[in-house]
């Protein structure tokens, strides 16, 4: 029983997986053009996310900081999740809502891009990253799932959002990691020519 549930695991994440890459090409490519043209002016990528989506911010500020699949020069990018003393600090004397935000705003220039990761498109404090990095003039990358959240009100002119067509928050973080790795593949292919 617990096998034929793991097999079916596999499938729906396949599935999840096969529509997203009938629908979401070309919003990828979008996203990665705003990246590129952010690095190519000196600009760099603020990430964030909850739970599993705070490794991926992680996960893809580390592909940029150091690589991806080919040699050349390291990246400029800052996941906003990962230093303890910060998170904590804001999270005491202010609200866990205003963790990235206060971030955001410290270390967010004009011509920046934040790369804003919720399955559910309804985390505060992704909410309010996603305000200050306006406030900042920065444009937004949001990668969400499911109908987008309350994220959908925000988003400007110049923003992507990058929707997972799912509802289960597993299968779209499934489906998260493989863009965050096209983004990293259109951004070296770019700036590069490779892999
Ligand atoms: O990884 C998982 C579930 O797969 C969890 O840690 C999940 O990321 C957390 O519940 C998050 O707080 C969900 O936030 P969000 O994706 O709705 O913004
Ligand atoms: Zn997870």
């Amino acid at each position: 029983m617990s096998v034929e549930r793991i097999r079916q695991l596999f499938a729906e994440s396949l599935e999840t997986k096969a529509k997203a890459g009938e629908v979401l090409p070309e919003v990828i490519a979008a996203a990665g053009q705003v990246m590129v043209e952010c690095l190519l002016n000196g600009g760099k990528i603020l990430s964030c996310g909850n739970g599993g989506s705070a490794g991926d911010a992680q996960h893809f500020s580390s592909e940029l900081l150091n690589r991806f699949e080919m040699e050349r020069p390291a990246l400029p990018a800052v996941a906003l999740t990962t230093d303890s003393s910060t998170l904590t600090s804001i999270a005491n004397d202010y609200s866990y809502n205003e963790i990235f935000s206060k971030q955001v705003r410290a270390l967010g220039n004009a011509g920046d891009v934040l790369l804003a990761i919720s399955t559910s498109g309804n985390s505060a404090n992704v909410i309010q990253a996603i305000q200050a990095a306006h406030d900042r003039e920065m444009k937004v990358v949001a990668m969400t799932g499911k109908e987008g959240g309350e994220m959908v009100n925000l988003y400007g002119p110049g923003d992507i959002e990058v929707r997972v067509p799912a509802t289960s928050t597993a299968r779209i973080q499934e489906v998260h990691l493989l863009v965050i790795h096209a983004l990293c593949d259109f951004i070296d292919q770019q700036l590069f020519g490779g892999p």
